[in-house]
Formats: structure tokens, C-alpha cells, sequence
């Protein structure tokens, strides 16, 4: 009987009735043969063809309804599999990093740094007890998600299925990591694994760093294997160390950029990012434009005497000083009760710019422990102011002077930093001795690409396009529609350029030269929208030729290379404008770089 049993358990259901019905069909046989049933033809078929026609419907009924079952676990099984797979991706250092990332920057306070969900409570409750509350929905449904290996991260509320679900797979990675290898359903069978260390014996490996290539043998050179496998793996260690920590550091940045940048508008359909430098503060140490971290050293202010005051600004009051170690002729900016971090960025970007072409350099810092005033201290510049200097300048002079603006300008960019109050007052030239400066750092800033920056910088009638339409993604290309405004102010004896009475005439006065059709070419491409007093205020517009601003007198200035320098400054779309440095290039200022090449030749 056992062994029947034995027998019977080992025949699959189908087959099983198929033998039972040919055992039938067997003893009908023998039944007919010793003459107990009269084999009429009706009986034949009755006893002979019915039971095995039976049998074997009954047995292909019976079979494919156990191989459905097993095509149904065997779906299951490889989604098993592959869910693991999914899992093992977390135990790529570098990717367990991004997931904490997408964690902390989600708000997920519930996973662990491997992206593993840490079981809550809360979690296993039913969804009608949760939909009191949905903010907690919303929460508990981001932190599931997570749990999942950082999959999905969606934030549709729970249901109990999806609860259900969820929690299979908890355990499932719970499983995995107190013991990954056993969760593997995985066997490399032997003969694949010595095959593979063969391969490996005799491959080529590519030092990672640099081009050189060598070949290990295992039967020549048992120990130069093992050295070049050392230092792979060595090097491979150090490359994935050096990605985490640019990841690390990549990271940090976004949040800080992020930190006080505005959110951007729906409307908004393409950003505005420089061509140029863009990543420039990235790739720099956090201190050197995390100006709020600075701590500024105040020195005594009995050093210096104040003797006469020669201008002020919105922020400061400016005197004549003297240094009395030295006796050397000074400026001391007194600064008006302002926002500490605007003196820390001023500091930040007078050190980060400190020894650049044509750029104020800072002597000291000194505060008045009583009164707690603060001042900046820079040497004097026998300044003349431009707009009375034009007059006796001639078109060398003009070309000569504005080089040498653009190299501070461009020098400031390529640190990363936008000026952002370009204009005339800002710019100090001591003609005796052909020498210009570019002052007044205090609204400078660090370029981040994509931060939204406030747009109430620059003086009005040297204010570019965007900071008039509200783009507060704006980049160091402001700086060349304000140069551009004072280029033209000087070759066009028409200073301000641009004379708006406020900021919405100010860019009806611009569309008065560069007409609408441009403006509103450059308002689509970015998303903009005019406000309602712009609307209101500009007309249908039409470009017109920079030669009827020329002036009979200035013809010598504002000559056909000059012209084109300025069409190609002012434009409303900031990636149409010139670079400083392709403004350096452009062949109005040819004679000043052949003169400079010339000088540099002649002093090798
Ligand atoms: N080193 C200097 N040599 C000569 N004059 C200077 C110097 N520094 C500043 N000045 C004069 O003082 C004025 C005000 O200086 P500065 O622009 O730095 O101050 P501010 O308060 O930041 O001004 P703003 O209102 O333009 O922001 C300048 O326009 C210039 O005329």
C-alpha cells in the first residue's frame, strides 16, 4: 500500500487519470473476451471508446489546470528575483549617498542612510484610521515609497493593498540586508567561476588614471598580479572616495544656492543660464563665496585722519584720508548702518578680486569701537569724472579706456562674480597717468547658475532687460548691457543712453531704440510677460539705426566699428549679448591689442 501511495504521489494528477481509465479499458477487454457481455456494437462503443475519451479530456483538463498554477508561480518567481536585484543596487557606496540625499531633500526623517525604511507604527495601520488625517498620508505614503529602495517616492495616498504590498517588501529588504548573500537566488556554478578567475589570469587591465596599459600572468608573475590587483583596487577606492566626496560637495552647494533663491514662476518656459563660468563657484571651497561664514578682522581707526569729504553713495559717506605710518593719500568709505552680510560680500569679493586688472584694491578694514562705525580703506584715485573727461578724449583714448574697463569686467566674471552696478560714477579714471579703476564692490555678487537674484540692483538707466522684466535668473551678461550703456553714453555724447523716470519707462525707452519686435522675441523664448504699466506704456516699435544717434561732432568716436560693438551689447536676450571677452576680440579694439602685443614683445 505504501509503495502504491509512493507510486501514485510521483504520477502527475493528469497522467493519474489516464491510467485509471486504461486500467477500466483493460478489464472491459477482458470482460467481452470470457464472454460476460454480448459485444454488440452499441456495447463496443459504450464500454470501449467512452471511458478513454473521458480519461483523456479528464487528464488534459486536469494537467493544464496544474500548469496554469505553475506558470503562475513561475511568473512570481522571477519578480522575486528581480525585486532583489533592485535592492542590490544599494550596495553601490556612491548610490547609498544619493539616497540619503533624496531623503534629507524630501524630508523622508523615517529611512536610514541606505534608503531603508525604519518601521513605524503608524505605518501598519488600516487606511480609514489614516484618513483623518492627510497630511500624515501624504508623509507616511513618501516614507513607504522610500522604503522601497528609493523607488517611486510618490505621494498618492495609502490603500490597504498598496500597505499590504509594501510591507511584503519591507521585509523583504529587511531580509536582504541582515543577510544579502543568502537573499540572492543566485548558484554560479563552479565551472563558470574557474573559467572567469582564467579570464581574469590572462586580461589586459587599463590603468585607471593614466594611458598605460600591462598585462598580468599568473603562471610568469604570481606577485605582479597581485600588486596590480592592489593598486586597482586601491586606485578604485580612491576614485569612488573622490566621486562621493564631489557628490557630498555638489550637494552642499544646491542646498546652499537654493538657500534664499525666490521659487520660479509657472510661466517661465527656459532659464537663463551663462555660457561662461558657469560652474565656477562650484568647483571653488565653500569659503570663498559663502561670504555670511567671513569673519572680517577690524582693525583701530586711530591709524588714519580723516581730512575732506569727496562723495557719498546710498550706503556709504567717502573722504579724503590720510594714512599717518606712511602718509600715503587714502579713501575711507564710512559705511551707512547696512545689512552685515552686504559688508561680509564686499569684503568676500574685494579679497576674491584682490590683485585683478584694473579693480580697487582694499587696504583695511577699521571700526570705531565705540561708535562700532565701520570703514573700508582704499588708496585715492586722482579721479576725473567721465562725462567731463569725454570731452578731451579722442578715440584712442575712448577705445583705450574701455579695454580697460572690460578687463576688470572680464576678470570679475571669470572669479565668478557679477558687479551689477556698472555705470559711469562707478568707474574712476586718473587720466595723468592713463589709469582706470572700477570701484563701488558693495552690490556685487557670486554667480550661481539658476539662482533667482533679487532684480532691484544697478542703477536705472544702466538696468538690463531682465532686471526690468522681472528675470531673476540673470548672470554676468548684465554687467555687458550696463558697459554697453556706457559705451554708447560716451561714443554718442548722450549720457545716460537710456533715460527712463522709473523702471517701466526706462524699458519703453529702450524699445524707443531697439524697437518691440526683438522685446518681444525675448519675452517668449523665456517665459516673460510685460506688467500691466509696461503694457500700457509700450507701443509697436520699430528698430532703428544706431547712425541717427551719432552727432555731427562725434563722428570721430562713433564710427562703424564702434557701432557694431555697441548693436552686438545691446541686446534684450542675455545670450545674444558679448562676452567681456568676445568684446575684447572685437575688432573695434584691434589697435589697443596690437599696441599691447607689440609692448609685450618688445619687453621679452
Ligand atoms: N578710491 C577712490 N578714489 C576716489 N574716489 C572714490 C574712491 N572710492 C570712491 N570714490 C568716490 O566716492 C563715491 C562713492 O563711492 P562708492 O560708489 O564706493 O560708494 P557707495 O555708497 O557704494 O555708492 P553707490 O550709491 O553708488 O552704491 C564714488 O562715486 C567716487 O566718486
Amino acid at each position: 500500500m505504501a509503495m502504491l501511495k509512493a507510486f501514485c504521489s510521483r504520477i502527475p494528477m493528469g497522467n493519474f487519470y489516464q491510467l485509471l481509465f486504461l486500467l477500466y479499458f483493460v478489464c472491459v477487454g477482458i470482460v467481452i473476451s470470457m464472454g460476460y457481455v454480448n459485444p454488440t456494437p452499441y456495447t463496443n462503443s459504450y464500454l470501449f471508446a467512452l471511458p478513454p475519451i473521458i480519461g483523456y479530456i479528464g487528464g488534459i483538463a486536469v494537467r493544464s489546470s496544474t500548469s496554469s498554477h505553475h506558470k503562475h508561480h513561475q511568473n512570481t518567481e522571477p519578480h522575486h528575483i528581480q525585486t532583489k536585484h533592485r535592492i542590490n543596487h544599494h550596495d553601490d557606496p556612491t548610490i547609498m549617498i544619493d539616497i540619503e540625499k533624496i531623503n534629507k531633500e524630501l524630508g523622508c526623517v523615517k529611512c536610514d542612510s541606505r534608503g531603508n525604511y525604519i518601521h513605524d507604527a503608524n505605518k501598519s495601520r488600516s487606511r480609514n484610521q489614516r484618513k483623518g488625517n492627510p497630511h500624515e498620508d501624504y508623509h507616511s505614503s513618501i516614507s513607504s515609497s522610500q522604503g522601497q529602495g528609493g523607488q517611486g517616492g510618490g505621494n498618492e495616498p495609502d490603500n490597504g493593498e498598496h500597505t499590504n504590498v509594501l510591507s511584503e517588501l519591507e521585509k523583504e529588504i529587511n531580509e536582504f540586508y541582515t543577510n544579502p548573500s543568502d537573499s540572492l537566488n543566485y548558484h554560479i556554478p563552479e565551472e563558470e567561476l574557474v573559467a572567469e578567475q582564467k579570464e581574469n589570469e590572462t586580461a589586459t587591465f587599463v590603468w585607471p588614471t593614466q594611458d598605460v596599459q600591462y598585462t598580468t600572468t599568473t603562471t610568469k608573475d604570481n606577485s605582479n598580479k597581485q600588486d596590480g590587483k592592489k593598486k586597482n583596487n586601491s586606485l578604485q577606492q580612491q576614485q569612488q572616495q573622490k566621486k562621493q566626496q564631489e557628490e557630498e560637495e555638489e550637494f552642499n552647494y544646491n542646498l546652499f544656492t537654493l538657500k534664499d533663491s525666490k521659487p520660479t514662476p509657472e510661466t517661465r518656459i527656459l532659464r537663463n543660464e551663462a555660457a561662461i563660468y558657469r560652474d565656477f563657484n562650484q568647483h571653488q571651497p565653500r569659503e570663498y563665496y559663502d561670504y555670511e561664514s567671513l569673519n572680517i578682522k577690524w582693525n583701530p581707526v586711530d591709524k588714519y585722519e580723516l581730512i575732506t569729504k569727496i562723495g557719498r553713495g546710498k550706503y556709504s559717506e567717502v573722504f579724503h584720508g590720510v594714512n599717518l605710518k606712511d602718509e600715503s593719500d587714502v579713501v575711507i568709505k564710512i559705511l551707512k548702518p547696512i545689512q552685515k552680510f552686504k559688508i561680509q560680500r564686499e569684503v568676500r569679493i574685494l579679497q576674491a578680486l584682490d590683485g585683478g586688472p584694473n579693480i580697487i584694491p582694499l587696504i583695511d578694514t577699521i571700526r570705531d569701537p565705540q561708535t562700532r562705525i565701520s570703514s573700508f580703506v582704499f588708496p585715492l584715485v586722482n579721479k576725473t569724472d567721465l562725462r567731463e573727461l569725454i570731452n578731451d578724449l579722442e578715440d584712442m583714448d575712448v577705445r583705450f579706456y574701455m579695454y580697460e574697463l572690460l578687463r576688470a569686467i572680464q576678470y570679475t566674471h571669470s572669479k565668478g562674480i557679477m558687479h551689477r552696478d556698472i555705470k559711469p560714477l562707478n568707474v574712476a579714471i586718473d587720466h595723468s597717468k592713463r589709469k582706470l579703476v572700477l570701484l563701488d564692490w558693495g552690490l556685487a555678487e557670486f554667480y550661481h547658475p539658476l539662482k533667482n537674484y533679487n532684480v532691484r540692483v544697478a542703477s536705472r538707466h544702466y538696468k538690463p532687460p531682465e532686471l526690468l522684466t522681472d528675470m531673476h535668473d540673470y548672470h554676468y551678461s548684465l554687467d555687458m548691457w550696463s558697459f554697453g550703456c556706457l559705451f554708447a553714453g560716451m561714443i554718442l555724447d548722450r549720457d545716460p543712453f537710456f533715460n527712463g523716470e522709473d523702471n517701466d519707462d526706462q524699458l519703453m525707452k529702450i524699445t524707443k531704440v531697439l524697437g518691440t519686435e526683438d522685446l518681444y522675441k525675448y519675452l517668449d523664448k523665456y517665459g516673460l510677460f510685460l506688467n500691466d504699466d509696461q503694457q500700457d506704456l509700450i507701443k509697436t516699435r520699430t528698430k532703428k539705426n544706431w547712425e541717427r544717434y551719432i552727432p555731427y561732432e562725434n563722428e570721430d568716436l562713433a564710427h562703424p566699428a564702434a557701432i557694431d560693438l555697441l548693436d552686438k551689447l545691446l541686446r534684450y536676450d542675455p545670450a545674444d549679448r558679448l562676452t567681456a571677452t568676445q568684446a575684447m576680440e572685437h575688432p573695434y579694439f584691434y589697435p589697443i591689442t596690437k599696441k599691447l602685443r607689440k609692448n609685450n614683445n618688445n619687453k621679452n
